[in-house]
């Protein structure tokens, strides 16, 4: 059976093929890539009441310097004016004479007074004069008394010119003190803030989004409706928080959602903001990580800090896992220190606040099973919700809503879509919608029909088609090679039906073979999971039957095998030899989880026994079924890509009914969600990366667990998408041309 071409879902897709490409070309919200100040965002804000009240600093200093400047030179101005001038004594007796002083004060030899006109003053052309000061020679024989009086003038003893300008006088020595102060807050405030917001970006204000446009609620999700229900309470504490608080309880601090990506983790916290109309605070946790130590937990303070001002809200924190792995873990984010001091501060944060203020904190991860417990302790995340990808009656509403605003063609059948695309996430029905829709706004169409939504289903599944003209040789080796696949995948018992077969190539691959369930599967016996290795290995075997050959077009093929039969050694105790114990541990080396070398190396010939046995047979069951392996070839080199009808057509196989695959499991295995590292080739000992397993002490019933319509277990193991989903299954690399 050929390994299947994934329904492109899960989180950490190895290969670069196109069907992952574009999970984040949906819409995700608000969420911008301009550089903000804060890592953070906020939506629903209450009008004016941004609690970002410490800018006010800014304006107090500009508008303190600016003022100093103005009074600063009016004086300038009224100092030109009215200064008193420096006249010689000659001009003062001259001025007395003249009786043209009106007042005068006089300090020992000096003088300054008010002159009744304004004279000219001497030395300078057309310049005129109204105070004055002089100097009187101590050696003046003059009756200064007697010209004084005769002038009529008021004589004092107290300063006349300056009588005003104490004001000034005090404000010339303490004005540059006070714009020096206040410049000096403001560089104070403005390197804070470029350490904790805008180290690495601009320091533009994202004003906060308007409440009414960003509303997101309830009717916008679909397909999760069980997790809806879990989440409601939550919006109920925030809407009512009285009905509670009376009864002494406290809301839930915080609540984990977990799921693989685009399971509508973002958009489930959104909504649930929007539902409870209180303000929404969204960062990413590896934005919270600089450089610095030190700035990811500011900035965690600062973010709690505005929640609570604005409280009732919401904090949704993304990706918890880059903070929150278990404390020794590898692949961290960022600086050890700095990682730890962030989860820290976060956790301080949490237990700091009392439930009936009124913060609840959601975080979104897709590898709870990598946290670090600290976190999941009652007063934090002692919530877990299980955010799974929808079922057929999930993905069906879920294309109801993103087909809202697009006017669909009669033909449409959104229910047969539903049913086609098993594993697809939220996110990548969003986007299969968007694709159809730029495919046929590129086409002049009036409306999106139903070829416009195949076509971007195949493009989703299978990638988009490359524009290469292929040798003939290489064209009739990947006809053979996906023939492989095929048959392989058609001859299995209970195995997935074959979707489709075509030799175009598209992103890396040379041809691809999609084989899909027709319900969705929760659990894989043993035997299922043989015929997918098995199927894996088709490709190459039928190169080696027809060519003698074998070609590194099987490179992918051979991961996916070898990732199955590792996992069901080491993570689903299928081989006797190793028996019921799990060796390979979520993350890191086997060896460090205590187990011997012995068994792990019992472990590797386990691994080397299966693929081993299913290439065997791979090659038995090709040659016994070559006249079938020889027709679909032919048929896929004539058309180049069979559909379903066609490829049991030509190989002359019924298509298995529904009841045949779907048959109840035994024993089933759990299996998990992989990991997001990318797999080193080069190492001699790869441990399946696989995320999601069976906690420690957790009871394994064997039964298929369910997506969708079960209640969420809290911790327990999660359904997830098939291991070897990260390939593109039956596809098969691109050989080296040359
Ligand atoms: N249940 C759903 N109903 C409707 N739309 C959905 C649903 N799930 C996902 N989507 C669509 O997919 C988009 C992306 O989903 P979202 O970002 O919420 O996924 P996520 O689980 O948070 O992913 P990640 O783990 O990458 O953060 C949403 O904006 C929405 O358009
Ligand atoms: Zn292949």
């Amino acid at each position: 059976m050929p390994a299947s071409v994934t329904p492109p879902t899960d989180p950490g897709r190895r290969d670069d093929g196109p069907p992952r490409a574009s999970r984040r070309q949906d819409g995700r919200g608000t969420r911008d890539d301009s550089p903000a100040p804060k890592p953070w965002r906020t939506e629903g804000m209450p009008e004016g009441g941004d609690p970002k009240k410490g800018t006010n600093w800014k304006w107090l200093a500009l508008v303190m310097g600016l003022l100093w400047l103005l009074l600063f030179g009016v004086m300038q101005m009224q100092n030109a004016a009215n200064a008193p001038r420096e006249i010689t004594y000659t001009e003062f007796t001259k001025q007395l004479q003249a009786k043209n002083v009106e007042k005068v004060q006089s300090k020992g030899d000096s003088f300054n007074g008010t002159l009744r006109a304004d004279a000219a003053y001497p030395g300078e052309q057309g310049v005129t004069y109204k105070t004055f000061t002089t100097e009187r020679p101590t050696w003046a024989k003059d009756d200064i008394d007697a010209m004084l009086k005769a002038s009529n003038a008021t004589i004092s003893a107290k300063p006349v010119a300056e009588e005003a300008s104490v004001f000034w006088t005090l404000l010339i020595s303490f004005g540059p003190i006070l714009l020096i102060v206040g410049l000096w807050i403001l560089v104070l405030r403005k390197s804070r803030s470029m350490m904790t917001g805008g180290l690495m970006g601009g320091n533009k204000k994202k004003a906060p989004v308007d409440p009414e446009s960003v509303r997101v609620t309830f009717d916008d999700v679909a397909g999760i409706d069980e997790v809806e229900n879990e989440i409601y309470e939550i919006v109920d504490f925030l809407k009512n928080p009285d009905k509670y608080r009376r009864l002494g309880a406290r809301a839930p601090k915080g609540v984990l959602l977990a799921g693989q990506p685009g399971t509508g983790k973002t958009l489930l916290a959104r909504a649930t903001a929007g539902e409870a109309e209180v303000p929404f605070f969204s960062a990413s946790a590896s934005e919270f990580i600089e450089m610095i130590v030190g700035v990811g937990a500011q900035r965690v303070r600062e973010l709690f800090e505005e929640a609570r001002k604005v409280a009732p809200s919401i904090i949704f924190i993304d990706e918890i896992d880059t903070i929150g792995r278990a404390r020794g873990g590898s692949r961290a984010m960022g600086g050890h220190d700095e990682r730890e001091q962030t989860l820290n501060q976060i956790l301080t944060e949490m237990d700091g606040f009392s439930g009936s203020e009124g913060v609840v904190v959601l975080a979104a991860t897709n590898r709870a099973d990598v946290l670090d417990p600290a976190l999941l302790r009652p007063g934090r995340f002692d919530r877990t919700i299980q955010v799974h990808a929808p079922d057929a009656k999930g993905r069906e509403q879920i294309l109801q809503v993103h087909t809202r605003g697009v006017p669909l063609g009669k033909d449409v059948d959104l229910t047969a879509i539903a049913k086609a695309t098993p594993g697809m996430t939220g996110a990548e029905l969003a986007n299969l919608v968007n694709e159809a829709a730029l495919a046929a706004a590129r086409q002049g169409a009036d409306d999106v029909t139903q070829p416009f939504l195949s076509e971007a289903l195949e493009k989703v599944q299978l990638g988009a088609a490359r524009n290469v003209v292929m040798p003939p040789e290489e064209r009739r080796r990947t006809a053979y090679h996906e023939a492989g696949h095929a048959l392989l995948g058609m001859l299995q018992p209970g195995a997935d039906p074959v979707r489709k077969v075509s030799i175009i190539p598209r992103g890396r691959a040379l041809g691809v073979t999609l084989s899909t369930p027709d319900d969705d599967r929760y659990g894989y016996d043993e035997e299922y999971l043989r015929g997918r290795i098995i199927g894996a290995l088709g490709g190459m075997a039928a190169e080696e039957l027809i060519f003698g050959v074998i070609t590194t077009g099987a490179e992918s093929d051979l991961d996916s095998s070898t990732n199955i039969a590792r996992s069901m050694v080491g993570r689903w105790g299928m081989s006797e030899s190793v028996g019921p114990v799990q060796i390979y541990p979520n993350e890191g080396d086997p060896r460090s989880a205590g187990f011997s070398e012995d068994i792990l190396a019992r472990a590797d010939e386990e691994v080397r026994r299966i693929v081993d046995e299913c290439y065997r047979e791979a090659v038995r069951l090709l040659r016994e079924h070559r006249d079938k392996l020889e027709r679909i070839t032919a048929a896929v080199l004539e058309k180049e890509t069979l559909d379903e009808a066609e490829v049991y057509a030509a190989a002359g196989i019924e298509r298995p009914s529904p009841e045949e695959i779907a048959s109840p499991i035994q024993g089933s295995a759990e299996v998990p969600e992989r990991d997001s590292a990318p797999t080193r080739v080069d190492e001699p000992t790869r441990f399946p990366d696989s995320g999601e397993a069976p906690q420690t002490g957790e009871v394994h019933t064997g039964e298929a667990t369910t997506i969708g319509e079960a209640p969420p277990q809290v911790d327990g193991p999660a359904p997830a998408p098939r291991p070897w989903d990260e390939h593109t299954g039956g596809s098969h690399a691109a050989r080296p041309t040359d």
